[in-house]
Parts: structure tokens; C-alpha cells; sequence
């Protein structure tokens, strides 16, 4: 099989070897835009972008009536869905993953414009390193047969913030404290001991086998082989990282940079975001390093699922799931927009936890689990994104891959345009853009209100005004001369992200309402529908790929045990899973 990168960006009709099942084909096609821009009438000239697409034969879907049964169907390829998918595969089982779009990934799809290939979503990756137990995105695809040569950055992130404090969080550990103690020297103790806390965490959770939390024998198992870690991991279970970080520290300049340290990874102040979470990607990020996969972080989903389809499973794309099929309570199996059923043992819904309820059942009540959720969080804002093409000579040497800016005042953190994000891929793999050229992906928090109720004319001067304004704090701030630099604009709202996405008003996940009492409140992979399942970024642990991968992990244990492919006690299952749901009730 050629390596991916060279996949990525070959124009052919490319069959990959190794898969067995001829009806599923990687072929070039025409059509889909990325979330970057979709300015449908004002990009019709433009040659179609090249993408790899599976298609099964026969249009939407594929199948005939009411195919089946499958162990499971899985709704969605997004990196949560895949995960669970491919886990399941891994073990035996026969998967049927459908997916809207015309490519897998979902947010950490890509696309391609003019020779540039760009990320749909977020380009800094957690958990693909070669150790430990926490390189979920490697294990994951080590799972089916697949490994991605990766890039490591020096560095996480670039922070440009308030009063020009500027903080570069180095690959080594030592390298980053050093540097925030040089900021902040009185505050050298409580930097050591609110990171060092972190590290205790983050070592517990590297030290377990990861599974689901919701199958008894497993967990009761890890409790017995290493009960300070787990016991370590319950205490911090309902914690947050700003309740801890203050009994540390009182700077509160230093506070307000934690916040802004939780805010790219949760889009909330470090008050509300859980402290397991929080030590998971401070620690990460030094432990294992970030690390770019080569040729972009669209392969790992391409990966995912050639090696589902390796493995035996399938794929379908345009395949619009509209409807959860119910049989006396039990979700038996998924109805398409055309009309097309498919069946299966269980169903997993990679939709957030909003589209599940709130559109594939069609059920009048929301079941208590559910209102329970919706009270504890609500939709976290979409993105605006804008994906350049620019001239390389824009940026200084040395420029680093990642960057948050929010310029003059701390209050901003949070507000809708308040902070930019913003990656250069081509830094660390040039092949993403033509000879001479750089990629910025620039996104900041964008709610969905304001861009509703619009004319046509209105939406696409806005997107023209908004992304204008973004570019020239980024100019002013980082690269001067940055707007002649541009070769290429696409720029994305929240409705793009809605409709290429389908993710209800286009949020990124699930957002604390108010103070949450850590993960407590947080959702596993079991609903209160018998045989249906979520998985993805309104499950445990929350956003961002690595947490998702997480959740695909747990989700596809859970279920293998459900379908016999794993032990299981229906004792301790009733006991175990009624006592979490009494516990999420707490928080
Ligand atoms: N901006 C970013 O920074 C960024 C980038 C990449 C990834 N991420 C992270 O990835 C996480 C999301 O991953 P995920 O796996 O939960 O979901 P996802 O949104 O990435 O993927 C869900 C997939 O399900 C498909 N889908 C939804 N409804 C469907 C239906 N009815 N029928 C068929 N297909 C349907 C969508 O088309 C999509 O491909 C986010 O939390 C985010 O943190 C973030
Ligand atoms: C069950 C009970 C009750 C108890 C028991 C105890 C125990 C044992 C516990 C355990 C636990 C566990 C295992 C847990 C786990 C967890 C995890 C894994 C988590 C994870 C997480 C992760 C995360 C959150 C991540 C995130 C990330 C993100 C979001 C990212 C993003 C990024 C971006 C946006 C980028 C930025 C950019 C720039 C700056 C440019």
C-alpha cells in the first residue's frame, strides 16, 4: 500500500491492497467541501477538490431493504465512531459504520483546496506517541493493522496573552516550568506543585489498562491491581483544575493563564474544567509529546477505516441516518433518509448526545438520564474558521506550529471572537501546501444566534467581515504584512460547521451549565434505551480527539461485552451501572 501521505495527495483512482472487500473502493472524487469555506454559488468555477471517498455500489447507503443483522451500527465516522468501530472489529464483531458525509473523520476530516490539504479541525494531536498506556490515537489504529508515521513538534502551543506575557510550552517538561517560573518567580512553588499534582494524576491514569469504566469485572479488576491509582483517580474524579490550582497559587495573572491552559482544550475557564482532563493534556503533551501525522490528521480516520474494512467490517458513505429503529424499547437497528433499514444487535450513535435524542429518536419524552444531562451542560459554541493559503515569506524563520492569541484583556478569554487559535500544519509538513507556501488555520468561538435569520448577501459579507477583522488582529500581533500574503480564504461559521458536520447548532461538545462537580455528571456509553449506545465528545471524558478515542475504547468494550465477544456478569453489570447512574445524579 503506498503510504498515506502520498494517498492523501494522489489524484488517481487509488485501490487500496489490502482490502479484501472489492464493493468498498478509495476512488478520487468530486464535491465535498471542507468546513473551511463552503461558498457553494462563488466556488462553482472552481476545479473540484480531490478526495478520497469509500462508496459502496449503489448509491445512498448501498443496500437493500432492512440488511442485517449486524453485531453493531455505528452512526457516524467521526474518530469517537471509528475507535469504536474498528475496536469492535478488532475484536470479531461485524460492524456497519454509516456516515453522512462523503469522507470519515467527521471534525478531524480535511479537505483540499488548490494543492493545499487542510485539517477540518483542530491540528494539535494528544495520545499518538510510541508509550504508555495513553497513546490512544497509535493503539487505536495499532488495533487494525495501521501505524502513521508522525512528525513531533518542539512544542504544544505558543501563547501571545495580556500585558505581553508570552509563554512557549516546550516539548520537555522541564524546558516549560522553567520558563512560567522565569514569569512568575514568586509563585515557584505553587507552579511545582499545581503542575506536579497534574503528574500525579496523569501517572495513575497511565498506569491502567483503559476500558470501559461501566463493566464491573474490568473495573473492579484494575482496583484491586493498583488501588492507589484508582483510588487517586476517584478522588479527583469530581474536581476541578482552578479549585486546585488556587489552593497552590494566588497569583492571579498566573490563575488566568491556567484558565487560558484549560481554555484551548475545554473552552472553559480552569474553574469549570474537570481536573482529570486538565492533567491529561498538561501531562500529554511532555510525556508523549505532540505529534502531527504525516501527509495530515485526515489519515488517521482514512486509516481507520481501510482497516475496519481489512478487518471485515464496512463503511457506507452519504448515508444519512435519520431514525433509530425501535423494537418493544430495544433499539434494533437505523432507518435512512431514503427510506433504507439496516439491523444489528446494538446501535451506536457517534451523533452528539442533542442529534440523538433530539432527532434519530423520535420518542416524546427525553428520557430522566438525559434531562439530567441537559441540565448539568449545554451545547459548547461552534468555531469560526478561516483555512489560508499564504505566502511562506509572511513568517519570520523559527515560526512555531501553534498559537493562542488574546491580545489586551483577560475578560475576552472567553467572549465569541474573544481568542484566536491558530495552526500552521506546513511548519512541521511542508508537503501540505505548494512549494513556497504556508497554511493558517485560524479558528475562534463562534456562537450559531448570530448568524441565523440572514440573507444569503448578509452571511457571506459577514463571513468576508468577521474573518477580515481576525486576520488583521493576527497581523497586527504575529505577522505583519499578512494580509497581502494571502493566496487562498475559505472561511467557515457555525452554520458550516452544522451542516458539513451535522452537529446540532454546530457545537464542538458538551459545556459545563454551570460549576461542575468534575466528570461526575459526565455520561458513559450506556443509554437508557436498551441496546443503544453514544460515543464522541457528549460522552465521558468530553472533547477533543484523544478523549474521544477514549470513549470509542470504552464504548466498544462495553458493547463486545453486551454481544458475548467479552466476560460479563449481569450482577455486578445492574449493580455497577445503577450506582454510576446515582452518582451522576450528584454532580
Ligand atoms: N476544532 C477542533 O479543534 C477539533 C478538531 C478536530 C477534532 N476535534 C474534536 O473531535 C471531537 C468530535 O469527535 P466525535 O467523534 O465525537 O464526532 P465528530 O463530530 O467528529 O463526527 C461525527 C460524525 O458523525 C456523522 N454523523 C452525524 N450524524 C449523522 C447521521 N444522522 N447519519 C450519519 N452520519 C452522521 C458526521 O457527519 C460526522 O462525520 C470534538 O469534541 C472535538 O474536540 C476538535
Ligand atoms: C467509575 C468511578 C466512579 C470511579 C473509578 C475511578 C477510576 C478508576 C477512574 C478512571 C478514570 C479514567 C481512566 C479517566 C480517563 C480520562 C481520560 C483518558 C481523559 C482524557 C481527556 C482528554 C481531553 C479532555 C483532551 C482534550 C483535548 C482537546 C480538546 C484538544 C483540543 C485542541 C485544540 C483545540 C488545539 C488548540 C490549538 C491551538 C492552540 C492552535
Amino acid at each position: 500500500m503506498p503510504p498515506l501521505a502520498a494517498r492523501l495527495h494522489a489524484p488517481l483512482l487509488l485501490v487500496p491492497a489490502a482490502s479484501p472487500r472489492p464493493a468498498t473502493r478509495l476512488c478520487a472524487a468530486s464535491g465535498p467541501r471542507g468546513v473551511g469555506g463552503f461558498r457553494r454559488g462563488a466556488l462553482a468555477s472552481e476545479k473540484p477538490p480531490v478526495v478520497a471517498v469509500a462508496e459502496k455500489a449503489g448509491g445512498e447507503g448501498g443496500g437493500g431493504q432492512g440488511e442485517g443483522p449486524y453485531d453493531a451500527i455505528v452512526i457516524g465516522s467521526g474518530i469517537g465512531g471509528l475507535v469504536a468501530a474498528t475496536q469492535l472489529a478488532a475484536k470479531g464483531a461485524r460492524v456497519l459504520v454509516l456516515e453522512k458525509y462523503l469522507i470519515p473523520g467527521g471534525s478531524s476530516g480535511y479537505y483540499r483546496r488548490d494543492g493545499f490539504t487542510f485539517d477540518v479541525g483542530s491540528s494539535v494531536m494528544f495520545g499518538f506517541s510510541d508509550k504508555g498506556n495513553l497513546n490512544l490515537i497509535t493503539q487505536a489504529l495499532e488495533a487494525v493493522g495501521r501505524k502513521m508515521e508522525v512528525l513531533p513538534d518542539p512544542s504544544t502551543v505558543h501563547f501571545h496573552l495580556p500585558g505581553d506575557l508570552s509563554v512557549l510550552v516546550h516539548r520537555k517538561y522541564e524546558d516549560f516550568i522553567n520558563e512560567l517560573i522565569s514569569k512568575f518567580p514568586h509563585e515557584k512553588e505553587g507552579i511545582i506543585k499545581f503542575y506536579g499534582t497534574c503528574w500525579k494524576i496523569f501517572n495513575s491514569l497511565n498506569s491502567l489498562e483503559l476500558k470501559s469504566l461501566e463493566e464491573p469485572l474490568y473495573l473492579f479488576g484494575q482496583f484491586f491491581q493498583k488501588p492507589l491509582e484508582c483510588l487517586t483517580l476517584a478522588y479527583y474524579l469530581p474536581q476541578n483544575a482552578g479549585d486546585i490550582a488556587r489552593k497552590f497559587i494566588k497569583d492571579q495573572e498566573l490563575l488566568s493563564f491556567i484558565d487560558a491552559e484549560c481554555f484551548i482544550v475545554s473552552t472553559v475557564n480552569a474553574l469549570q474544567t474537570p481536573m482529570i482532563n486538565a492533567s491529561m493534556v498538561l501531562c500529554d503533551r511532555h510525556f508523549g509529546g505532540i505529534n502531527y501525522p504525516v501527509g495530515g490528521v485526515g489519515g488517521i480516520a482514512l486509516s481507520l477505516a481501510d482497516g475496519l474494512v481489512e478487518k471485515g467490517s464496512e463503511i457506507r458513505y452519504k448515508a444519512n441516518v435519520t431514525n433509530v429503529v425501535l423494537e418493544n424499547g430495544k433499539a434494533v437497528g437505523v432507518r435512512l433518509s431514503n427510506g433504507k433499514e439496516f439491523f444489528a444487535k446494538t446501535v451506536i450513535s457517534n451523533a452528539t448526545r442533542w442529534d440523538t435524542f433530539g432527532k434519530l429518536l423520535k420518542e416524546k419524552e427525553l428520557p430522566e438520564e438525559e434531562k439530567n444531562f441537559q441540565k448539568n451542560y449545554v451545547k459548547a459554541p461552534s468555531f469560526l474558521s478561516i483555512h489560508m493559503g499564504v505566502k511562506a515569506s509572511v513568517l519570520p524563520a523559527g515560526t512555531d506550529c501553534h498559537h493562542f492569541v488574546l491580545e489586551d484583556n483577560w475578560n475576552n478569554l472567553e467572549k465569541p471572537y474573544g481568542s484566536i487559535f491558530l495552526s500552521i500544519p506546513t511548519v512541521l509538513d511542508p508537503s501540505l501546501a505548494p512549494e513556497g507556501h504556508h497554511i493558517l488555520h485560524i479558528f475562534t468561538t463562534a456562537g450559531i444566534e448570530a448568524w441565523e435569520g440572514i440573507s444569503r448577501k448578509e452571511y457571506e459579507e459577514k463571513k468576508e467581515m468577521v474573518a477580515n477583522e481576525i486576520i488583521r488582529r493576527l497581523e497586527k500581533k504575529l505577522f505583519p504584512g499578512l494580509q497581502d500574503s494571502i493566496v487562498l480564504k475559505e472561511v467557515g461559521s457555525p452554520k458550516t460547521h452544522r451542516r458539513f458536520l451535522a452537529r446540532n447548532d454546530g457545537t464542538y461538545g458538551p459545556m459545563p451549565r454551570g460549576k461542575p462537580k468534575g466528570l461526575l455528571a459526565m455520561p458513559f456509553n450506556t443509554t437508557s434505551i436498551d441496546g443503544l449506545y453514544c460515543v464522541g465528545d457528549s460522552c465521558f471524558p468530553g472533547q477533543g480527539v484523544i478523549a474521544v478515542a477514549f470513549s470509542g475504547i470504552m464504548c466498544a468494550h462495553r458493547v463486545a461485552a453486551d454481544i458475548g465477544l467479552e466476560q460479563k456478569s449481569p450482577a455486578l453489570d445492574a449493580g455497577l451501572l445503577g450506582l454510576l447512574r446515582w452518582l451522576r445524579t450528584l454532580a
